[in-house]
């Protein structure tokens, strides 16, 4: 069955739509509050779809300030980024957020950052080695880098998706570029982005007086085992 494009957002859909567009532009005011971003580089988006086909993602306008991110100002678009709902033109990264929830079914919000220490990680195009525990909790391993990638087309996405496709990790370093974080929603797509910028930084900080250590596989493995189905309230 060929996927509806709609034109406008189903009725149906409606009142999920409105409840991620509430999400999706509070989230967008924790980039600024963990200081993952400078004046609006960056952006969250949430996947809204029915069991019909229909398959949405709600994300900010491009270049607006984050002072002025209210829900009525977030716009809807399809999985090949057309505008089906709002009155400015989508984030630039659109086509990104969409190539990945084209391509990776479990995935439900995205996220994009420069956040400085994950950008540095990033201009190095080295992956973030899994030496500490948060990293093992979180990502299960290391932060690895994607190819470099123009933003314009789905590169930068399908670049995301070749990287992230079959790694527990949550985040990808995009070569030259910056963080693109994935998850369940786009909560933990930001949680994803401020542990990445959290680690990259402490791990930064590790090796200016030493080689970090790097953890046994086995304790990552069970570390990213308690965290993903044990820890905090279930
Ligand atoms: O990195 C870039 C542009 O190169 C974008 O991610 C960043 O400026 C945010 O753009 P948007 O305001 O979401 O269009």
């Amino acid at each position: 069955m060929s996927t509806p494009r709609p034109t406008e957002v189903p009725a149906h859909l409606r009142e999920a739509v409105d409840a991620a567009k509430e999400r999706v532009a509070a989230l967008h005011a924790e980039l600024p509050r963990w200081e993952l971003v400078v004046w609006t580089a960056g952006n969250v988006s949430e996947r809204v779809r029915d069991d019909q086909g229909h398959d949405l993602l709600v994300i900010k306008p491009s270049g607006v300030s984050y002072d002025d991110i209210t829900p009525d100002a977030m716009v809807v678009c399809d999985l090949d980024g057309n505008l089906v709902e709002g009155e400015r033109a989508p984030s630039s990264d659109t086509a990104a957020h969409a190539y990945v929830y084209a391509h990776m079914p479990e995935v439900g919000g995205v996220v994009h950052t420069h956040s400085t220490y994950a950008t540095a990680w990033a201009a190095r195009g080295e992956e973030i080695p899994c030496v500490l525990t948060m990293m093992a909790d979180e990502f299960g391993g290391p932060i690895p880098v994607g190819p470099f990638a123009i933003i314009g087309d789905d590169s930068i996405g399908r670049g995301i998706v070749e990287t992230l496709r079959g790694s527990r990790s949550k985040a990808v370093l995009m070569k030259n570029h910056g963080p693109f974080t994935i998850g369940k929603d786009a909560k933990s797509a930001v949680k994803a982005a401020v542990l990445c910028e959290e680690v990259a930084r402490a791990v930064h900080i590790s090796r200016q007086l030493g080689e970090p250590v790097p953890i046994e596989q086995q304790y990552v493995d069970s570390l990213y085992d308690r965290y993903q189905n044990v820890y905090g309230q279930r």
